[in-house]
C-alpha cells in the first residue's frame, strides 16, 4: 500500500468547543496510539507569525514560515496534554488563548498555509494507528481513514464549555463574547474555499449537546471498528 495507508486512523472533525479533542485524547490513550492535535500546528503557526511581524495578508510568507515551521510535540505523563515547543520555547499554554485561535484560524483560510502544512500533518501517521482531531481530517488530510466522526454542540454549549474552561484556568471571560467570537470563527471555518468544516460524507454524526464527557466516549467506543478493540 506504502505511504503508511495500512496504519489505521481515526478522525474528529468539529467546531470550536465541540469536544474533539478531549475525545480524541481519550481514544488515542484507551487504543494506545498516537494523537494528532491539528489545531495546535495552525495555532503555533500563527503565533510564529506574529512573532516575526508576518500578517494575515502575506500568504507567500507565511507559506514560507509554515514549510519551515520549528515546532515539535512532547507527550506528557498519561492524563496530560502534550507540551507544545516553537523555535525550543514552550509555547503550550500561549497556544490556546481565544486570541491566537481567532489568528489561527485567519491564517487557516489561505490555500497556501494548508498545502504547506499537509505532509508535516500526514507524518503523524504511525504504527500502531492515530487518532487525529481538526475541522478536515477526515474530507482532506486522512480520506482514507478507517472512522470519522463529527462532533457538534450547540453554539451556545460551546461557548459555556470554553466560559468554564477558562474560568478554571483563571482567566476572565465574557460569557456573551465568547458566544459571539465562537460565531465568527463558525463562519469563518465553514465558509471558506480551502478545506471548509464539513463532515466528509462518510462521517458518522454525534451531537454532544446533552452528553456528557464520558457518555460521548462510550459511544465511540460502539462505533469502534471489531478489528481495531482486540
Ligand atoms: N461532552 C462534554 N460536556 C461538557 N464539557 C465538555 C464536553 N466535551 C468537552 N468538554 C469540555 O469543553 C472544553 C472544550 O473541549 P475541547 O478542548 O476538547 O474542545 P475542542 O473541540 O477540541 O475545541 P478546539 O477546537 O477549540 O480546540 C474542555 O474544557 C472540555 O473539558
Ligand atoms: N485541521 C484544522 C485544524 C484547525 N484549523 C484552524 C481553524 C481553527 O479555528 C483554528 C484553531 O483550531 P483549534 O485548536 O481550535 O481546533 O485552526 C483548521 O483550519 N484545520
Amino acid at each position: 500500500m506504502g505511504e503508511g495507508k495500512e496504519i489505521p486512523v481515526i478522525t474528529i472533525d468539529g467546531p470550536s468547543g465541540s469536544g474533539k479533542g478531549t475525545l480524541a485524547q481519550q481514544l488515542a490513550q484507551h487504543l494506545g496510539w498516537h494523537y494528532l492535535d491539528s489545531g495546535a500546528i495552525y495555532r503555533v503557526l500563527a503565533l510564529a507569525a506574529s512573532k516575526h511581524g508576518i500578517t494575515p495578508n502575506d500568504p507567500k510568507r507565511l507559506k514560507t514560515l509554515a514549510q519551515h515551521l520549528d515546532v515539535r510535540f512532547v507527550s506528557a505523563p498519561e492524563g496530560a496534554s502534550a507540551r507544545v515547543f516553537l523555535e525550543g520555547l514552550d509555547v503550550s499554554d500561549a497556544i490556546r488563548s481565544e486570541d491566537c485561535g481567532n489568528a489561527a484560524s485567519k491564517i487557516a483560510a489561505l490555500p497556501e498555509v494548508r498545502e504547506a502544512l499537509l505532509r508535516r500533518q500526514r507524518a503523524f501517521r504511525k504504527a500502531p494507528g492515530l487518532v487525529t482531531d481538526g475541522r478536515d481530517m477526515g474530507t482532506v488530510v486522512f480520506p482514507e481513514a478507517t472512522l470519522k466522526i463529527f462532533l457538534t454542540a450547540s453554539p451556545q454549549e460551546r461557548a459555556r464549555r470554553r466560559y468554564n474552561q477558562l474560568k478554571e484556568k483563571g482567566v476572565d471571560a465574557n460569557l456573551n463574547c465568547l458566544e459571539k467570537e465562537i460565531a465568527e470563527r463558525d463562519v469563518r471555518d465553514c465558509e471558506r474555499n480551502a478545506a471548509p468544516l464539513k463532515p466528509a460524507d462518510d462521517a458518522i454524526m454525534l451531537d454532544s449537546t446533552k452528553l456528557a464527557i464520558r457518555d460521548v466516549f462510550q459511544q465511540v467506543l460502539l462505533w469502534l471498528p471489531n478489528k481495531l478493540c482486540n
